[in-house]
C-alpha cells in the first residue's frame, strides 16, 4: 500500500463555501501528497455525501491522490474510497475496520495517549490528533492541546499521527518537531484567498 499523504484536506461543506473548486486548486500542487477527507455536515443526506465523495475520488484518481470519508464508512465503501475516518461518536474502531476490510486506510481521533494506544490496538492505520489549537470551524471542542499534547500521542503509537485544529503553514514546523507525520486542514486552504498557494504553504512547511 502506497504511504499515506502528510496534507490531509477536510472538504468546508459549510453554506457558501466550494469544496470542489478548493480541491481542484490544491491536487495539482500536492498531488499523492493529498488525503482528502470528504467531511460533509451533520444534517447532510447519505446520497448528498455520495455524490460528493464520488466526485472528489474521480477527482483525485489522476493524481494518485486518496480519497477518505469520515463517518459514513458506507459511503466510503460504495465509492470505493481509500477508507474512511471514525471518532467518538462514529462507530467504534474495531467495527469500522470489519466494514472496511483489512487493507484499508482507517483513521481515528484521539485526543491524549490512552485513547490513541486503545484506537490503534483495535485498527486504526492513523491517528487524527487535536484540536491542536483553536479553530472556528467546528465548536464543541475541548482545549487545545497544542504541540505538548501531539508529542505525547505520537510518542505513544507507531502509526502516523496527523495533528488538526487551527493548523497553519506558520504552525506546522512545532507539530512536526512534536511528532506529527502530518496535518489536516478546513480553514487554511478553504478559507484561503488562493487555496492552491495555501496548499503550496503547507506542503513546503511539511516536507522542509
Ligand atoms: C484527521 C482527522 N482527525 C480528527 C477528526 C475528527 O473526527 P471526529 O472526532 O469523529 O469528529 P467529526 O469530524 O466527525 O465531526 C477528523 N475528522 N479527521
Ligand atoms: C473537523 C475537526 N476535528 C477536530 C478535532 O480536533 O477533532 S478540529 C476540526 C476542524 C479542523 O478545521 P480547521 O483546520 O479549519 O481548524
Ligand atoms: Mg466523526
Amino acid at each position: 500500500m502506497p504511504s499515506l499523504g502528510r496534507l490531509h484536506l477536510i472538504t468546508d461543506t459549510r453554506p457558501g463555501r466550494d469544496p470542489l473548486a478548493v480541491l481542484r486548486a490544491a491536487l495539482p500542487v500536492a498531488r499523492a501528497d493529498l488525503v482528502v477527507q470528504v467531511r460533509v455536515e451533520d444534517d447532510a443526506t447519505d446520497r448528498e455525501a455520495y455524490e460528493l465523495a464520488r466526485l472528489v475520488v474521480d477527482a483525485c484518481r489522476p493524481y494518485g491522490a486518496r480519497c477518505l470519508v469520515n463517518d459514513r464508512l458506507h459511503v466510503a465503501v460504495a465509492v470505493v474510497a481509500a477508507g474512511g475516518h471514525v471518532g467518538a461518536d462514529d462507530l467504534p474502531v474495531a467495527a469500522a475496520r470489519r466494514v472496511l476490510g483489512p487493507d484499508a486506510v482507517l483513521g481515528a481521533t484521539a485526543r491524549e495517549p490512552g485513547g490513541a494506544r486503545a484506537a490503534v490496538a483495535a485498527g486504526a492505520s492513523y491517528l487524527g490528533v487535536g484540536p491542536c489549537h483553536a479553530t472556528t470551524t467546528k465548536s464543541g471542542l475541548p482545549t487545545p492541546i497544542g504541540p505538548a499534547g501531539v508529542r505525547a500521542v505520537a510518542g505513544a503509537v507507531d502509526v502516523p499521527v496527523i495533528a488538526i485544529g487551527g493548523v497553519t503553514a506558520a504552525t506546522v514546523p512545532a507539530l512536526r518537531a512534536a511528532g506529527a507525520y502530518g496535518v489536516a486542514v478546513v480553514g487554511a486552504v478553504s478559507g484561503a484567498a488562493d487555496p492552491a498557494r495555501a496548499t503550496a504553504e503547507l506542503l513546503g512547511a511539511l516536507t522542509c
